[in-house]
């Protein structure tokens, strides 16, 4: 067992392509036994960052380091496991054929009782590939990414596809993995996905972190509240109170972010007598994300990389 309580990490990493800044010097460390999520809009840097770590390209500067070494180390990529947006599987191969194949590449892989026990394979091993539904699909290739018994898995949106019974049996099976010793990173644009298995979460945007830590502590990030409750005032006129960032009516139910939420719940109490079902809760991880790559951070995020530009120039 390597001593390193990391599993893996990117210290200053720049990279770019042509004209494209991709990042701008990234900090991100994997702990062994917990799972990352990298969230960030399209064109954040994601990719460019799981890429660095998974050696498929090399960084202009800064440090990748993976499992003790380089991510390009035939030892370091047996201990990976990986499961991408596109797959690249052999269509016309079984299950069952596709899992030995994918196994005999590692020297200590996870008994295939395992593999369809975590993916939920039951009932899908002798059939082919390319005749299997999309969700299906998406279980084989975790299944794949997981037969290595990798000490290091990368899962990209790993549950797009899948219905409500089969996203929580992958969920299941993750943490089961995480709890042996595994570390994941986990890119996806399901935020209520990163809320259900992230202890860490970073925010990236325009190639730099805007944020991390735990997820209630990037909740907290923002003093954003969601108010939601039963009355017929309007929506517009709620909208131009002190305070109130956005309302939306649901029927009957009106939901309004709001910061500070004390005196929208007061001028809310106060101006609807009838109103009822008053509930207030701390913003989720969706609303944090949005404030954090919202409009405000984005023009301050350009503002100190125009400014990093014009200096590096
Ligand atoms: N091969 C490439 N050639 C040129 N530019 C690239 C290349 N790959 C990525 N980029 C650019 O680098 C930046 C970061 O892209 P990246 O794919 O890492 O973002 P991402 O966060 O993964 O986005 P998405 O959520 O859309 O997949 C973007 O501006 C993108 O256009």
């Amino acid at each position: 067992m390597n001593a390193n309580p990391h599993a893996a990490c990117l210290s200053g990493v720049h990279m770019r392509y042509g004209n494209t800044v991709a990042l701008r010097g990234v900090d991100l460390t994997l702990a062994r036994g917990g799972v990352t999520a990298l969230l960030g809009p399209n064109g954040a840097g994601k990719s460019t960052a799981v890429g660095l770590l998974l050696g498929l390209q090399a960084a202009d500067a800064g440090r990748v380091e993976v499992l003790g070494g380089s991510p390009r180390a035939l030892a370091v990529r047996r201990r990976v496991g990986v499961m991408l947006q596109s797959a690249g599987v052999q269509e016309a191969l079984k299950v069952r054929e596709l899992l030995a194949l994918t196994r005999s590449y590692y020297p200590a892989p996870r008994s295939v009782a395992d593999c369809v026990a975590l993916a939920g394979l039951d009932g899908l091993m002798d059939r082919r590939y390319g005749q299997l539904s999309g969700g299906q699909q998406r279980r084989v290739q975790f299944a794949l990414a997981i037969c290595g018994d990798p000490a290091l898995l990368f899962l990209d949106e790993p549950t797009t596809g899948l219905d409500i019974e089969a996203r929580q049996r992958l969920w299941k099976a993750v943490r089961a993995l995480v709890a042996d010793g595994c570390a994941v990173l986990l890119t996806t644009h399901y935020l209520e996905e990163a809320e259900a298995l992230a202890d860490r979460v970073v925010v990236i945007d325009r190639g730099r972190v805007l944020a991390e830590g735990s997820v209630p502590e990037v909740r907290a990030r923002i003093g954003q509240r969601r108010i939601r409750c039963l009355s017929a005032l309007a929506e517009g006129a709620v909208q131009a109170w002190p305070g109130v960032v956005s309302v939306q009516r649901d029927g009957a139910w009106l939901e309004i972010l709001a910061e500070p939420a004390e005196p929208v719940v007061q001028r809310l109490l106060a101006e609807d007598a009838a109103l009822s079902e008053l509930e207030v809760q701390r913003a989720g991880l969706a609303d944090a994300f949005l404030a954090l790559t919202g409009e405000e951070a984005r023009d301050a995020a350009r503002a100190s990389i125009d400014e990093t530009d014009r200096r590096a120039a």
